[in-house]
């Protein structure tokens, strides 16, 4: 009998690699169930010894190899390894979690129902995709020919920003790219900020690429799947049968060992960054990814994040213009709507109201856009000043209106619900009201305004059902719907048809933000949004109420001007010494009071002091005074961070991989809960 000894990774928090005995044929980047303690888990190997690294006796025996997907590449390998040094995470915490529910889970292996694992019962799953109509090629204009040329022609790895106004058609661009690729033999795999973006991209993908690209070589790979869907995707990939694999954040995970093309689209948007867990940076990973393939990559936006305009202007990436939109002449119209002066009714100044009505008229959709959800941000009391509060937080409760069962209060942070106070809690008054509004309530004034109507409301309320969110843009993509209600969840991407108007309610609420990323932000939001409006027909308007319409942010985006924009930001960037021109680690720290998790945080920062001594200038990391979050408690636990940072990210990352241990050393003796976030995007 033939016995190796493996290193194998578990999801085990901050524990590199445990040893096993092993009795069965096994490679590296195979998955095997090993017991732990008392428990059974499974592990991915990523070495085999020559020989046990301590005493045999100590070491047990792997119990089963996991041979149902040929091994994790030693490319894919590398990625992970990237993460796990990057992000300051254990290996087994980024390989283990990234890998689909049913492949990490022993149970699903084990037991007599098990019916020879979750592969091959994914596998057995029907799924019968039709193959599409082909799709003709869209005839590219002079810019998009040229940034295809451009990407196509690489050689080796090259980052490409594809800076493309509003509407100036970049999935033509990634579409025509991907083919050359693709008729290389090479893979393709394609990133969207959100999971409703999906189902455009597919169709138009599997469409397009029909006849080179057969059904099953087109996956998509979002948290939105069933478990057994998930697992074939991924176990596709692996077996290296795609050739098309579409998805969210999480895709830039997947087992593709040929992979010839990278494509990052929205790559400003915040979503590509997982707030959890590992804390990556999908498109940052993307980056990495094709450098280390060596093959060409391509950011696509119209507003892209500063530090890959920052990128671009230094040359790292090569910067591509679309300038003018695919299939109008013209941007749509943006106007400020001046609030100070005017009598709103229900939130709406009356100029707004009757664009609405007009482009009713004229038989045109109109979007009411508000980045707040619920039916109120708040209620209170006139009386005495009370208003609703989460009993585990330190927010207010939202007034939802919930079909079936009236009005509700919840909590966004920790979930709390509670039924509407009849009367006010401190002083007993009758008449509570609702201050403020989110879009279930506007949506109820719009109906009430406009009775003939069609309104839809599309935020994360209405579209919690899987498949929901699909039907409801299918409805609005379709022109069943005359009036569209949302939040963020329908100002990117979508390329609708019959859009005429944008109306914006609240963007002063984001004016003054204390993260220094707030005019970042609202800039991108309020441009991609503004860029639903007129399409594919021209007269295309866009009206935002403000009651600072002097402010810079508005001001640039009267005249559409992001370059201008983005510089201006950088050199206050530079200036003050912000990212990208310096970068940032963040400690969370998580306890029952913030004196607890500040002391903490003091005492990591002093112990600090060690190793910060005798390097130069442009090497120093700083660290600043810890502080309590800005919502200090969620969920009855208090939290402050400890903001780390340095012009120099080698630095940083030295000074991260001597601190860590010692940081967790003190975070074992106090029991402390805490977290890293390496490039945070909030702080
Ligand atoms: N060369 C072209 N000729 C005609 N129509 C085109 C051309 N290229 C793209 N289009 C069309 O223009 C519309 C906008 O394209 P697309 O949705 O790709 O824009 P985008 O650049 O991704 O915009 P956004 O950043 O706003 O999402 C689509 O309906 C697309 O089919
Ligand atoms: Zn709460």
């Amino acid at each position: 009998m033939q016995v190796s000894w493996v290193r194998v990774v578990l999801d085990i928090p901050r524990q590199e690699a445990f040893d096993y005995r092993c009795e069965h044929p096994v490679q590296k980047g195979q998955r095997v169930i090993v017991p732990f303690g008392s428990r059974q888990l499974i592990g991915v190997v990523i070495e085999l010894l020559p020989a046990p690294a301590f005493d045999p006796e100590q070491i047990r025996d792997v119990e089963q190899v996991l041979d149902d997907l040929p091994a994790l590449s030693a490319s894919w390998l590398a990625l992970a390894q990237f993460a796990s040094r990057y992000y300051q995470r254990s290996l087994g915490e980024v390989i283990l979690p990234v890998l689909p529910n049913g492949l990490r889970k022993p149970t699903a292996y084990l037991g007599k129902r098990s019916a020879g694992g979750p592969v091959a019962r994914a596998d057995r799953k029907k799924r019968g995709t039709v193959a599409p109509a082909l799709a003709s090629p869209i005839v590219l204009n002079a810019q998009q020919q040229h940034a295809v040329q451009k990407i196509s022609q690489s050689d080796g790895y090259a980052a490409y920003l594809l800076h493309g106004v509003t509407g100036s058609g970049k999935t033509e661009v990634y579409l025509h790219a991907a083919l050359t690729f693709l008729q290389r033999g090479q893979q393709i795999l394609m990133l969207v900020p959100e999971i409703n973006l999906t189902p455009q991209l597919e169709t138009a993908v599997r469409a397009r690429f029909a006849d080179i690209v057969a059904p099953d070589e087109i996956a998509v790979f979002h948290s939105g799947l069933a478990d057994g869907e998930r697992i074939k995707a991924w176990a596709d990939a692996q077996r290296g049968k795609l050739k098309v694999l579409l998805g969210t954040r999480m895709a830039i995970f997947a087992p593709l060992d040929n992979p010839g093309l990278i494509i990052v689209d929205e790559e400003h948007d915040a979503s590509y960054k997982q707030q959890e867990g590992l804390r990556y940076s999908a498109r940052d990973l993307a980056v990495w990814r094709a450098h280390h393939a060596g093959i060409p990559l391509v950011l696509g936006s119209a507003t892209p994040s500063l530090e890959t305009w920052h990128h671009a202007l230094s040359g790292r990436y090569t910067r591509l213009t679309l300038e003018q939109r695919a299939r109008t002449r013209f941007l749509p119209d943006i106007r400020l709507v001046d609030t100070r002066k005017a009598k709103l009714n229900q939130g709406f100044e009356p100029s707004v109201l009757e664009a609405i009505r007009s482009r009713l008229e004229r038989g045109e959709q109109s979007m009411v856009f508000l980045n707040r959800r619920g039916y109120a941000p708040v209620m209170h009391c006139a009386a005495c000043g009370w208003v609703s509060q989460c009993p585990r937080c330190s927010v207010h409760t939202v007034l939802h209106r919930t079909p079936g069962s009236g009005y509700q209060l919840q909590c966004h942070h920790c979930g709390f619900h509670s039924r509407v106070p009849s009367i006010c809690p401190d002083c007993g008054n009758q008449d509570l009201q609702p201050l403020g509004r989110g879009t279930q309530r506007v949506e109820e004034f719009l109906q009430e305004a406009f009775p003939a109507a069609r309104i839809q409301r599309i935020d994360a309320d209405s579209t919690r059902l899987k498949g929901s969110a699909l039907r409801l843009f299918d409805e609005v993509h379709t022109g069943n719907i005359d009036i569209l209600v949302g939040t963020q969840m329908v100002a990117k991407g979508h390329d609708f048809k019959r859009l005429g108007l944008v109306a914006v309610l609240n963007a002063d609420s984001m004016l003054f933000s204390a993260d220094f990323r707030a005019p970042e932000r609202l800039f991108a939001q309020l441009l991609q949004v503004a860029g639903r409006a007129g399409r594919h027909a021209e007269g295309g308007q866009v009206l935002i109420q403000t009651g600072y319409p002097d402010h810079t942010v508005y001001q640039t985006l009267l005249n559409n001007d992001f370059p201008a924009f983005a510089d201006d930001l950088l050199a206050e960037r530079q200036d003050t010494g912000l990212p990208p021109f310096t970068f940032q680690a963040l400690i969370t720290a998580e306890a029952k009071s913030v004196q607890l998790a500040l002391a903490f945080l003091d005492e990591i920062r002093a112990l600090a002091a060690s190793f910060l001594s005798g390097e130069g200038e442009s090497e120093v990391v700083r660290l600043y005074d810890p502080v309590p979050l800005r919502i200090l408690r969620v969920a009855h636990v208090e939290r402050a961070q400890l903001l780390v940072e340095s012009a120099s990210r080698p630095a940083l990352q030295r000074f991260l991989q001597q601190w860590l241990p010692q940081v967790q050393t003190i975070g074992q003796k106090q029991r402390m809960r805490y977290f890293i976030e390496v490039d945070p995007l909030e702080i």
